[in-house]
């Protein structure tokens, strides 16, 4: 028995200046606005899903957690019995809880590296087409809300508890010098890219400590054109771009990070690889970009 994650539902944010939050997600990357249960809360829609991304009040800005979704209660049950075997302590979601998040069921848990993510099953979506501010289109359906990056401090043990225990497929492997973890000169530590459905990667994780619990997520478009204009829009409403246009070896995707309002960055992009899983071989990198991805912008 393995847990079968489908794809990554929701993303969670805590944020101390609402205000910002609107402008980063509205304006510059182009999301639809929302209604929720809590009036206090910011719900972005990037499709039919009711909410993607709920900014919540709090006195910190900070990435809070991702939903990982699952076929149906079943899936789920099976998921608490694979966590309880695994020594995963989970808790269960409130009746409240479900409801802020529009879903039937969840659990949620920490990895050992104090990163939170949850579990669920049954989310709604909404009869109305969504219509985001600029017209983009994201790539959502059977490859999910994105992909996130998150830091662990054991590459090793990150995989095995990703693959074994979450059941993460591994999809490739880029190295770094050992000496940025505090490893010995020639050492190598490992970014490792995980998938659970055509996405390319719907996790990975960077091996070393960050404050800041999510390095990146990243949303993705349908249509170039639609990167070149978010751009533009980082530059006129004067966002922190972290790395220019490029385009990425491992998934193809071509994209541009951003400083969002909570510290992390978004990657925002577009002809991201599709994997077949019957097909696809884990591979290893040999770049971080074919072209560009220029990260000694970042401020
Ligand atoms: C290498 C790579 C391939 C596909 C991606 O979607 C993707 O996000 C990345 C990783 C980019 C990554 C980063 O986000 C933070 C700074 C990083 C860790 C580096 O220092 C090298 C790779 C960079
Ligand atoms: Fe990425």
């Amino acid at each position: 028995m393995t847990i079968e994650l489908k794809s990554m539902g929701y993303v969670r944010v805590g944020s101390t200046d609402l205000d910002q939050w609107r402008q980063f997600a509205g304006k510059v990357l182009g999301l639809a606005e929302g209604r929720g249960p809590n009036p206090d809360n910011l719900y972005y829609q990037i499709d039919s899903v009711s909410a993607r991304l709920v900014i919540v009040p709090s006195d910190v800005d900070r990435f809070q957690t991702a939903g990982w979704e699952l076929a149906d209660n079943q899936a789920l049950q099976d998921a608490r019995e694979h966590l309880a075997a695994a020594g995963v302590a989970f808790e269960e979601g409130s009746t409240e809880e479900c409801a802020e998040r529009r879903v039937q069921e969840f659990i949620r848990f920490s990895d050992p590296w104090e990163n939170t993510f949850e579990l669920f099953h049954g989310i709604t979506y909404e009869s109305r087409p969504v219509v985001t501010p600029y017209g983009a289109n994201f790539v959502t359906a059977d490859q999910g809300m994105g992909h996130i990056v998150i830091p662990v401090t054991d590459d090793v043990e990150a995989l095995k508890f990703y693959t074994e225990t979450l059941g993460f497929r591994l999809r490739d492997s880029f190295s770094l010098p050992g000496e940025l973890a505090g490893k010995e000169p020639g050492s190598k530590i490992w970014l490792r890219f995980l998938g659970i459905n055509p996405r390319h990667h719907s996790l990975a994780f960077l091996p070393f400590p960050n404050a800041d619990k999510c390095v990146h997520i990243m949303l993705e478009v349908d249509k170039l054109d639609d990167v070149g204009r978010a751009l533009e829009r980082v530059k006129k409403y004067n966002a922190p771009l972290s790395a220019t246009l490029g385009r990425h070896m491992n998934d193809e995707m071509i994209s541009f990070y951003v400083k969002s309002p909570a510290g992390f960055d978004i990657e925002f992009g577009t002809e991201g690889l599709r994997v077949d899983d019957d097909r696809w071989v884990a591979r290893a990198s040999t770049a971080v970009s074919y072209w560009g991805h220029d990260f000694s912008v970042k401020q």
